[in-house]
């Protein structure tokens, strides 16, 4: 017996090594394209006498990494965890969380509407595009099914498998924030990304309770607006423009937003924008589902020829004034050629069409430098002033800051902040304890005295600016 379980053992090993050897020498000697040939035949072979239908997703499409691949993945990533015995770690939240997915040669069984399917995750290596670091892999997923199947796999299957794999997608994924800054380690013309974690909510937003009720209210309609953009035959993307004093809450509004509909933020630098078609290529660049950023755009403006105008100024504008319109943003800066129509083109013209979900938005402190072309609504359909801190958003810094909803100098600081402009920026400074030491009464106190001291300026000004006036009516 010990002999016969020996010498089966001794066959099977002696099959298995010489199997090995041959796969080797295949793989080491047959040139690429031979074997490619050989492939091919194989497979027809295969085709001929079984009755399963293979479908192949490859990971890259072109020169982008195809989004179907990314969902099945993210969809075979539920079932394998269940189900397969060799499964892939990724980090997730820089280490907090891992995701498992398919190994590479693993395969995992799937039941629609009481059909099986089969998917399996393979990886080839193709030596004649191969890098210095080695041969270039190809990974893909290979579905396959019963022939019988193929009309309910295609029309319903896949389309199920995909809209399911992208909202797990959506859901695991991490948000990031994109930067376009070559100082900060973006190639030109590319973006870079950081995790993005900023904490600013709806809720610690100090804004006036209406204003921000009603711009929630204008997310949720975009973010729900699929169909009626595509019933109305519009890009499904909108623009918001942020206006107001400094420190008045313009980027703490854009990430509240940000982070209420879970979207990514692209902040686009355009003075590192070499010209209109980089511009392009990096709105191009950016992916549905999130909020494309300019800061300070009237700092961008060299382009401020086209303020509000008369008629008549309209009519008298020459050639020159035409091609005025072509200055650059950035007219002090060498490098940014980025003209205003080239931008006009690029956030409305065809091209802006090519992805879903974006919203954009540019902040200004002086919306009065703007270009009217650049703000009409239609293309800025959302104008919202930030405005200076009033008690209803002094309330709301209160709370954040001390965590209180009401004390005895809320009748004095409510009087002081409906007659003071000073910015939510200020106003939570002077909330913010500066130690263990500091309670509610202290904070609420130096506000109380730096609004007074601010009304003392602001009258001090008022004097000298009439004294002012009334010797020059004398001169
Ligand atoms: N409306 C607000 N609600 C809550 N916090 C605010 C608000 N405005 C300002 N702050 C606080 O002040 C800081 C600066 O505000 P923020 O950068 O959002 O202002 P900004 O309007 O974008 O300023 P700038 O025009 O100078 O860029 C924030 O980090 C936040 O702590």
């Amino acid at each position: 017996m010990r002999e016969t379980g020996g010498g089966v053992w001794g066959f099977t090993g002696s099959t298995m090594t010489s199997l090995m050897f041959f796969w080797a020498m295949y793989n080491q000697f047959f040139p690429y394209h031979l074997r490619v040939l050989i492939e091919t035949y194989v497979y027809k072979l295969m085709g001929l006498v079984s009755n399963s239908v293979h479908i192949k997703f490859n990971e890259h499409s072109g020169l982008k990494k195809s989004e179907a691949y990314n969902s099945i993945r993210s969809y075979l990533s539920s079932k394998s965890t269940a189900l397969a015995v060799r499964l892939k770690a990724n980090e997730k939240g820089g280490g907090k969380s891992l995701v498992l997915s398919l190994d590479d040669h693993e395969a995992v069984e799937d039941v629609f509407n009481g059909v099986k399917v089969q998917w399996s995750s393979n990886v080839s290596k193709r030596e004649e595009h191969a890098n210095a670091s080695g041969s270039e892999e190809r990974r893909y997923f290979t579905l396959s099914f019963h022939r019988r199947n193929r009309e309910m796999i295609i029309e319903r299957y896949l389309g199920h498998v995909l809209r399911e794999g992208r909202k797990i997608e959506f859901k695991n994924r991490e948000r990031k924030l994109y930067t376009n800054n070559t100082s900060l380690y973006a190639r030109e013309g590319k973006w870079c990304s950081v995790p993005f974690h900023h904490p600013a909510t709806f809720e610690t937003l100090a804004m006036e309770l209406e204003k921000k009720e009603r711009v929630k209210k204008d997310l949720i309609k975009f973010s729900k607006g699929k169909d009626y953009y595509r019933k109305v035959g519009k890009p499904w993307k909108r623009g918001y423009l942020l206006f107001g004093p400094p420190g008045t809450g313009k980027s703490t509004m854009i990430s509240a937003m940000a982070n209420f509909l879970e979207y990514d933020v692209y902040d686009l630098e355009l003075t590192t924008v070499k010209d209109n078609s980089d511009l392009k290529k990096l709105l191009l660049d950016t992916k549905g589902r999130s909020i494309i950023v300019i800061e300070d755009i009237d700092c961008s403006l060299g382009v401020t020829g086209q303020k509000r105008k008369t008629k008549e100024e309209e009519e008298e504008e020459d050639e020159e004034g035409k091609k005025e319109k072509e200055k650059t943003f950035y007219e002090e800066s060498e490098r940014s050629k980025v003209t205003l129509s080239g931008m006009l083109n690029a956030i409305d013209g065809l091209w802006s069409s090519c992805s879903d979900e974006k919203i954009m938005v540019f902040t200004t402190n002086f919306v009065e430098n703007l270009d009217l072309a650049l703000i009409r609504r239609g293309r800025m359909d959302n104008h919202i002033e930030m405005s200076y801190c009033r008690f209803e958003a002094f309330k709301v810094l209160a709370k954040n800051y001390l965590e209180i909803e009401w004390h005895e100098l809320y009748g004095e600081i409510e009087r002081l902040v409906e007659e003071i402009d000073m910015s939510p920026a200020d106003v939570a400074e002077n909330l913010m304890p500066k130690s263990d030491e500091e309670d509610a009464e202290i904070c609420l106190k130096r506000l109380v005295k730096s609004l007074e001291e601010e009304k003392v300026n602001v009258r001090k000004l008022a004097e000298e600016e009439e004294k002012k006036k009334a010797d020059q009516e004398e001169k």
